[in-house]
């Protein structure tokens, strides 16, 4: 049977009634959905898929296409979605499947195909056995004759539910599959996350690996450490044209085709020659045989005592090896006269290969593509490449004193601002971004915000309410939704922290809980969710230090880390000095908007010097 005479149809009608009534196809499962895994499966047997499904339609049809529900209301079974199927099957034949078997076999619909031409039958379904025991049925996958509605429908009209019952009429054959589990199916949510080998250990485990653990006093590396340990990449991968990969990270090796470049060639506009004839003590005459341009190999072949007029670029013509620049040569009718010694044997001279050899990687997974990158792509003639999906972030702020741009300022309110440092960092980050606005201190109104941000985006960010405020609610409802923690970081500005991920209707999300004082905000951006959101993307990014001298001194305490806003310049001497700017209060923006940079004056450090060397992180770039 020709797999275009089989429309695959996945079943994902049911109520998920075991799972919490989760949409159970949807459930995230190794890196992508149940769903998908059962897409993957199925598509390569048949010519079509569609689905049947009773709610989510958007979401389904954003799997798959089309989309359709049941006739026979009341959430009917299984018969009812191949009711429905079979009511909008094009082709001869529709397979049936059901959304929770992400590891049906490979080879179901060849050997069903096999199993109804045999026997001439309108329906052939699967069963296993278990050693000894009798056959097994898993009448749900079944390979359905779409000619067959009418006895299907009739027998939903009287009220028949039994998958194997309706076909007590029809000719059915039963194949015996060897592979038991390739049918399972999962039930129960503890049942799929027992099976996802790409889910996150919890955060306790992630914390068990560190010493001296004190979620009071943490310092910033161990804080750090959890955070990486603990975050997952997303694997969804997509093909671009080449100029929209900018920005965008690597999900694969880019192995180069060619050699670049295609042919030994020149460096110099010039005389390609034999390096044999060149001569160390006395002044050498060449005769030209005629020219190479770049883009036409000349052919040329140089015997002893001759040499050709090159271009850059041009292909080196058979038996030389090095180039004499023009303005060394003298040049009387067609022979050319260099001195001695003016250039060595292999001079001016580029090899093929040299830039990049076929088969080696020209660029490796994981890396953000740069505008060096595109050029080197394109010089390799390659037009798309595969990244990684953009990460989908959203965030919002929290406080009933916090007003949006554009509203009248109430006593006592003050204007979001975080929102807006947020959304500029995410956008340099180049995620896709979700605002999500401001969010009252109403443990209602958080945890709607935390459940819509979880099931739309892959982290949140939110702002405020870390802390131990009356009102900060923020903590209780993050708690309720996830493996949440709570730090109190030995760092200034920026010391309370939540870190976690939450789940809501069986999507999950990773969530940094940055403190609500708006340079707090920025510095725990750049220094935990930055290089989180990073590895989500596929790729390492750590933050680049620089050294450099401070111009001032500056007080510190040595067992925390401080990060003082400052403005870096070159000092009298040529090297890099940095100064601080004017107060560095957590709640003052303008400092940080004057800074070019932040002095990062780690935990063992006391105070610094006039004089001094410090690490400096540059905002350019950053910001
Ligand atoms: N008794 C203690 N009080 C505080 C502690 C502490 O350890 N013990 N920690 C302080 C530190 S450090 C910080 S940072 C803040 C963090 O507090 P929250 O994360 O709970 O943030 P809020 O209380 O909601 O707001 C703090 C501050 O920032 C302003 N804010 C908040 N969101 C925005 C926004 N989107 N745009 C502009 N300004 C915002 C808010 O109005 C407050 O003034 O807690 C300290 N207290
Ligand atoms: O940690 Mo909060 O640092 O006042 O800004
Ligand atoms: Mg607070």
């Amino acid at each position: 049977m020709d797999k275009k005479a089989i429309t695959g149809l996945i079943l994902a009608g049911g109520r998920g009634s075991r799972m919490g009534n989760a949409d159970k196809g949807l459930q995230p499962f190794r890196g992508s959905t149940m769903a998908q895994h059962v897409i993957e499966r199925l598509l390569p047997q048949v010519g079509s898929v569609m689905v049947n499904a009773n709610r989510n339609l958007d979401a389904w049809l954003e799997l798959a296409a089309p989309v359709w529900a049941d006739e026979t209301p009341g959430f009917a079974g299984p018969l009812a979605g191949i009711e429905a199927g079979l009511r909008h099957c094009a082709t001869p034949w529709l397979l049936a499947v059901p959304c929770d078997s992400p590891f049906l076999p490979h080879d179901l619909a060849v050997r069903l195909a096999a199993a109804v031409e045999d026997a001439d039958a309108d329906v052939a379904f699967a069963a296993t056995q278990e050693g000894g025991m009798r056959p097994q049925a898993h009448p749900v996958f079944c390979l359905v004759k779409a000619s067959r509605l009418a006895e299907l429908s009739r027998y939903l009209a009287e009220g028949g539910r039994r998958v194997d019952g309706w076909y007590k009429d029809l000719k059915a054959v039963e194949v015996l599959f060897e592979d038991g589990d390739a049918f399972r199916n999962i039930n129960t949510l503890e049942e799929l996350h027992g099976l996802d080998d790409t889910l996150p250990p919890s955060l306790a485990k992630v914390v068990s690996c560190l010493s001296g653990y004190d979620p009071d006093a943490l310092p910033v590396r161990d804080a750090q450490r959890v955070i990486r340990d603990f975050v997952q990449p997303v694997r969804a991968i997509e093909k671009v044209a080449l100029r929209a990969a900018l920005g965008r990270v690597l999900a694969q090796d880019v192995i180069s085709p060619i050699d670049v470049p295609a042919h030994d060639n020149s460096a110099m506009d010039g005389f390609a020659l034999r390096g044999a004839d060149l001569r160390s003590d006395a002044p050498v005459s060449l005769r030209v045989i005629g020219s190479a341009f770049a883009g036409s190999p000349s052919g040329l072949v140089p015997g002893p005592g001759e040499c050709v007029r090159i271009m850059t670029g041009g292909v080196m013509p058979a038996g030389c090896d090095s180039v004499v620049p023009q303005e060394f040569v003298t040049q009387d009718g067609d022979s050319v006269t260099l001195p001695a010694g003016v250039i060595r044997l292999g001079d001016n001279r580029r090899f093929a290969g040299e830039d990049l050899k076929a088969g080696s990687a020209a660029l490796q997974r994981g890396r953000v593509v740069r505008p060096p990158d595109l050029g080197m792509l394109a010089s390799l003639g390659i037009p798309e490449v595969a990244v990684q999906r953009r990460l989908r972030v959203a965030f919002f702020s929290t406080g009933d004193e916090l007003r949006s741009v554009g509203e009248p300022l109430a006593e006592g309110c003050v204007y979001d601002s975080n929102r807006y440092t947020i959304y500029g960092m995410l956008q340099r980050l180049g995620v896709d971004v979700i605002d999500m606005g401001v969010v009252r201190d109403d443990p209602q109104a958080l945890e709607q915000a935390l459940r819509s941000a979880c099931e739309n985006a892959d982290a949140i960010i939110t702002s405020g309410g870390v802390s131990v405020g009356a009102a900060d609610y923020t903590k209780q409802v993050m708690s309720k939704l996830g493996d949440v923690t709570f730090w109190k970081i030995g760092m200034r500005p920026g010391r309370p922290l939540a870190f976690g991920r939450i789940a809501s209707n069986g999507r999950s999300a990773f969530l940094f809980g940055l403190p609500g004082n708006p340079v707090a905000v920025m510095v725990s951006f750049y220094f935990f969710a930055r290089e989180a959101l990073l590895r989500m993307m596929g790729a390492e990014a750590p933050l680049p230090l620089l050294r450099a001298r401070s111009g001032v001194a500056i007080r510190k305490k040595p067992g925390r880390t401080e990060y003082q806003r400052g403005i870096l310049s070159t000092g009298a001497d040529g090297q890099p000095e940095v100064r601080i700017t004017g107060s560095q209060g957590s709640g003052i923006l303008r400092s940080m908007s004057e800074a070019n940079c932040m002095v990062v004056l780690h935990d063992e450090q006391g105070n610094v010097r006039s004089g001094d060397m410090v690490d400096v992180l540059v905002f350019e770039g950053l910001m």
